[in-house]
């Protein structure tokens, strides 16, 4: 009735428009966006009546109903972009690109060209440690930064994923702490003893199958995908794919991958939609047929059982040791996160350390001068202990994880509105804000990695004693601060399956130097290959074409 009252004329009007606008967006602002009911819950309360009282008011005139609804959406936006963008702004005394400050669509298009990785860094190197990359999002190039922002709550790019959230979309601390006993279980140092023999058949398995492939050329990205793969449906599904035996992803499942992690890392920007983007077959096609390749191998692993303790026995927690058994839902989406960031992050890995070694054939050389010396009686390179103990393996591995962190552009954390902010190293990070580490800026830092921070050269990883320098370098340039290295990440949200994934490294990179010469089948697409790699939150890779040919 007021508002009738006060829509004498359209000065008025505007007036009104203006102040609902106003209030829209400090409830917005306030409540911050967690599910599109909320958004659409406040233009509902706010923008109907307003709706309402226009048509009134121009006696059904459907286009001053337009003018006027448009007038209310265009004054919230603005009012944001302002607010945003002003000095009153927490974030305001962070430097980042102008159009970052002002909506998330400009990180949803870097990430869409895929070159997220190599964007950040380079705004790292144009204003700073800190950069604004988001309204309310931070990206840090600060070691001492690491540890504090990694103890951090989990940010809202994982919100509204599954339900009930896996393991790794899980933002309450508590709530985490409590599913992470199981996975923390599958991990420990018994359970990796048993998993050792399912390494040894599936990498002996992989030679086999390589072995009739020698002077042919083959394409070893994706065979490195089949092996984990295989590897992970054994673990997780106790079913193995045959990937590796017919030399090819006879499930799809890569494709089915890279499909689902681009459509939900591209969402997750926007948070509050992601239900209505599930709602729409067309955007959640790969998602729902990832879902359903879940589903139908968790039913399968149930029904068959398993005379292993495989990693499904522990996130089904088969030995009966928590008080509320895990629901078959989350189960599921454990699984499934187990194949993504179980199978996709070691593939990556495992093609970069041979993409370097194969574009530094000394290194080759030298590592399998120490494989030979290790495992001096023919015997397979797959005994665990002892390639836990190999210093220039293990150099190899760090250097390809340091160059090319499977997950380059790191994982986001959030510093609640309940908390007053913290220090990031020496930067005051404001309450509500989104954080993450960048690990590839990080890597290639030479206040961290000197000398050479942008070359392969895995003795800065070994003894001093053994370290060789290149030219034109020597010790007293020598730097190497292992805070800021952190492929698996760190603090209560670390990579769970880290122990898993260095077994699997080694095993593979030892067995197949161990049988193979590996050499370049097409040099431009290997001299290429790292160009091809797309950031979407895992890596995609191009192909990586290679020719085998057995060692005498
Ligand atoms: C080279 C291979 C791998 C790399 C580089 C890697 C890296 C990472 C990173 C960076 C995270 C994010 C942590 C965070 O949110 O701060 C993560 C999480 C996770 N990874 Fe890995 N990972 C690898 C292999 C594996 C394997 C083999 C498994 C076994 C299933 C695994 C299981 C997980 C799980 C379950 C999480 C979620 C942890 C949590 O939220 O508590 N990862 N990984």
């Amino acid at each position: 009735m007021t508002l009738m009252l006060l829509l004498d004329d359209s000065q008025e009007l505007s007036i009104v428009v203006i102040g609902l606008s106003f209030c829209s967006y400090l409830l917005l602002k306030k409540k911050q966006p967690k599910r599109i009911t909320d958004p659409l819950g406040i233009t509902l309360v706010i923008g109907g009546p307003l709706t309402l009282a226009t048509l009134s008011y121009f006696v059904s005139s459907f286009l001053g109903v337009f003018v006027t609804v448009a007038s209310y959406f265009g004054i919230l936006t603005l009012l944001a972009i302002t607010y945003r963008t002003s000095p009153i702004h927490p974030l305001a005394n962070y430097p980042g690109p102008a159009l970052s400050k002002v909506s998330k669509l400009w990180a949803i298009w870097v990430l869409w060209r895929g070159k997220q990785h190599l964007v950040y860094k380079e705004l790292h190197e144009l204003y700073g440690d800190v950069v604004r990359v988001g309204p309310n999002e931070l990206s840090i190039r600060h070691a001492d930064a690491v540890q504090s922002t990694l103890a951090l709550p989990k940010g809202p790019f994982w919100d509204n994923r599954s339900d009930p959230p896996s393991l790794i979309a899980t933002r309450d601390l508590a709530v985490h702490a409590q599913k992470r006993r199981r996975w923390n279980r599958a991990f420990n140092s018994a359970a990796l003893k048993d998993y050792e023999e399912t390494i040894r058949e599936k990498s002996k398995e992989f030679v086999e199958s390589l072995g009739k492939r020698v002077e042919q050329e083959i394409d070893l990205n994706e065979w490195m995908s089949y092996f984990t793969f295989d590897f992970m449906g054994v673990m997780a599904f106790g079913r193995d794919f045959g990937m590796v035996k017919g030399g090819s992803d006879n499930q799809e499942l890569s494709h089915l991958i890279e499909g689902a992690v681009l459509f939900e890392t591209m969402i997750a920007h926007v948070p509050w939609a992601v239900p209505i983007f599930h709602r729409f077959p067309f955007f959640a096609r790969a998602e729902n047929r990832l879902v359903a390749f879940g589903v139908t191998n968790v039913e399968h692993r149930i029904s068959a059982g398993s005379n292993r303790r495989d990693l499904f026995h522990f996130l089904i927690d088969e030995d009966g040791l928590e008080s509320v058994k895990p629901s078959k839902g989350t189960v599921i989406s454990d699984a499934l996160v187990s194949i993504i960031a179980g199978s996709d992050t070691t593939a990556t890995a495992l093609v970069a350390i041979f993409y370097y070694l194969l574009l530094n054939p000394h290194c080759q050389t030298r590592l399998r001068r120490e494989i030979q010396s290790v495992f001096t009686n023919g015997e397979d390179p797959l005994d665990f202990t002892k390639l836990a103990h190999m210093s220039y393996l293990t150099g190899c591995i760090n250097e390809a994880l340091r160059l090319l962190p499977p997950l380059s552009s790191g994982a986001q954390k959030y510093i609640s509105d309940d908390s007053s902010g913290f220090m990031a190293g020496p930067y005051f990070v404001p309450q509500n804000t989104a954080v993450f580490v960048h690990p590839f800026s990080l890597h290639r830092d030479a206040r961290y990695f000197s000398p050479l921070p942008e070359v392969f050269w895995p003795d800065r990883w070994i003894p001093p004693s053994e370290r060789q320098y290149p030219a034109g370098t020597s010790d007293a340039d020598f730097i190497l601060n292992t805070t800021a290295f952190i492929p698996f990440s760190g603090g209560p949200a670390s990579c769970a399956g880290k122990s898993l994934a260095m077994m699997e490294l080694r095993a593979i990179t030892c067995i197949l130097l161990h049988y193979f010469q590996i050499e370049i089948a097409d040099t431009d697409k290997v001299t290429g290959w790292e160009n091809t790699l797309r950031d979407y939150f895992t890596l995609q890779r191009g192909p990586l074409p290679v020719k085998l040919h057995w060692l005498s």
